[in-house]
C-alpha cells in the first residue's frame, strides 16, 4: 500500500482527545468542530486530509466530493453505515474503523438491557419516583432457563453469549459466517434463522445494517416468534422494521424491547418509545469511557500506520 500523507485531520462527533495527541506527536495538525451543519461541514471539509467521525455525522456522498483534499475517513467505531463508502472508494479516499475497541461496552450494555427487560427494572423505578409503590405491575421473570438467541456471532454477540450463559440462559445463534462447531466453543448452538425464531424467549441484534439485514425482523418475522419475546438491538436501528415491532407489541405477541438505536437518529417514532414494555437508551452501546479511548486510539494509530504505507486491520 502506497503512504498517504496525511497533514491535517477533522474531527466532527466527540472523540477522545487520545487521537489529538497521538498524532499532534507526530506533527498532524488537529481539529476538532463538532456540531457542523452540513453547509458548513462541506466548506470547511475542503482544507482536511483525513475525517474522523463517530456515527453522529453523516459522511453522504455530497460531503465526500466537497473533499477535494480528502484521502482518508476514519470512523472512530464499528458501523459504517453513516458513511457512502462507495462514493469514498470512486475518489479512491481510505475508509477505515475501529473495530474492537467497543465491543465490551456493547455487549456490556446489551446484557445489561435483558436484564432490564426481564424485571422491568426502569420502569418500575419510574413509577416509584413518580410516588407510587405498585409492586404488583412489575412482577418479572427469572432469565435461568430461557433460550437466549444471538443473531450475529462476530466479537459483541460471543461476549454477549458468554456473559449471559452465567445467568442461565440457554444461547443459540446465527451467523452465516460462522459455523456450528465454531459456535460450540463459546456455547452457542447454531441453527438456521428461521429454527431460531420459534425457540427464543430473547433475542438480540448484533449484525451491521447492509440491504440484507434491513428489516430482518419483521411481522413475519415476529409472527414465527414465540407469544411474549423480547427483542433487543444494540447494533443497528433499520434491521428492525420499527412498524411491525410496534405492532407485535400492542398486540400483547412481544412482551418486551430494548432498543438502543433506531431507524432514524434521533427517533420520531414516539408511540414506540412511549410504549410501556420499551426500554430504550439513546445509542450508548460504545458509550464508555474505556470503549471511547479503545476506538480513538485504534483510529489514531491507524492513520500514522497508513501515513507510513503499512496495511490497517480496519480498512474497510
Ligand atoms: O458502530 C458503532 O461503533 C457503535 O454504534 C457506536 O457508535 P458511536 O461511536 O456513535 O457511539
Amino acid at each position: 500500500m502506497s503512504a498517504i500523507d496525511i497533514k491535517r485531520v477533522l474531527i466532527t462527533d466527540p472523540t477522545d482527545p487520545i487521537v489529538e495527541r497521538i498524532l499532534s506527536e507526530k506533527n498532524i495538525e488537529v481539529h476538532s468542530k463538532t456540531n457542523l451543519s452540513k453547509e458548513q461541514l462541506i466548506e470547511t471539509i475542503k482544507d482536511y486530509d483525513a475525517l474522523v467521525v463517530r456515527s453522529g455525522t453523516q459522511v453522504t456522498a455530497e460531503i465526500i466530493n466537497a473533499g477535494i483534499n480528502l484521502k482518508v475517513i476514519g470512523r472512530a467505531g464499528v458501523g459504517v453505515d453513516n458513511i457512502d463508502v462507495a462514493a469514498a472508494k470512486k475518489k479512491s479516499i481510505v475508509v477505515i474503523n475501529a473495530p474492537a475497541g467497543n465491543t465490551l461496552s456493547a455487549a456490556e450494555l446489551t446484557c445489561g438491557i435483558i436484564l432490564n427487560l426481564s424485571r422491568r427494572i426502569p420502569q418500575a423505578c419510574a413509577s416509584l419516583k413518580a410516588g407510587k409503590w405498585d409492586r404488583k405491575t412489575y412482577m418479572g421473570t427469572e432469565l435461568n432457563g430461557k433460550t437466549l438467541a444471538i443473531v450475529g456471532l462476530g466479537r459483541i454477540g460471543r461476549e454477549v453469549a458468554i456473559r449471559m450463559q452465567a445467568f442461565g440462559m440457554k444461547t443459540i445463534g446465527y451467523d452465516p459466517l460462522v459455523p456450528g462447531d465454531v459456535s460450540k466453543t463459546f456455547g452457542v448452538e447454531s441453527y438456521p434463522l428461521d429454527e431460531i425464531w420459534p425457540k427464543a424467549d430473547y433475542i438480540t441484534l448484533h449484525i451491521p445494517l447492509i440491504p440484507a439485514t434491513k428489516h430482518l425482523i419483521n411481522s413475519e418475522v415476529l409472527q414465527k416468534c414465540k407469544k411474549g419475546v423480547k427483542i433487543v438491538n444494540v447494533a443497528r436501528g433499520g434491521t428492525i422494521d420499527e412498524n411491525a415491532l410496534l405492532q407485535y407489541l400492542q398486540s400483547g405477541h412481544v412482551g418486551g424491547a430494548g432498543l438502543d438505536v433506531f431507524e432514524e437518529e434521533p427517533p420520531k417514532c414516539r408511540d414506540l418509545l412511549e410504549h410501556p414494555l420499551v426500554i430504550c437508551t439513546p445509542h450508548l452501546g460504545a458509550s464508555t469511557k474505556e470503549a471511547q479511548v479503545k476506538v480513538a486510539e485504534e483510529i489514531a494509530l491507524q492513520f500514522l500506520d497508513l501515513k507510513e504505507g503499512k496495511e490497517v486491520a480496519g480498512k474497510v
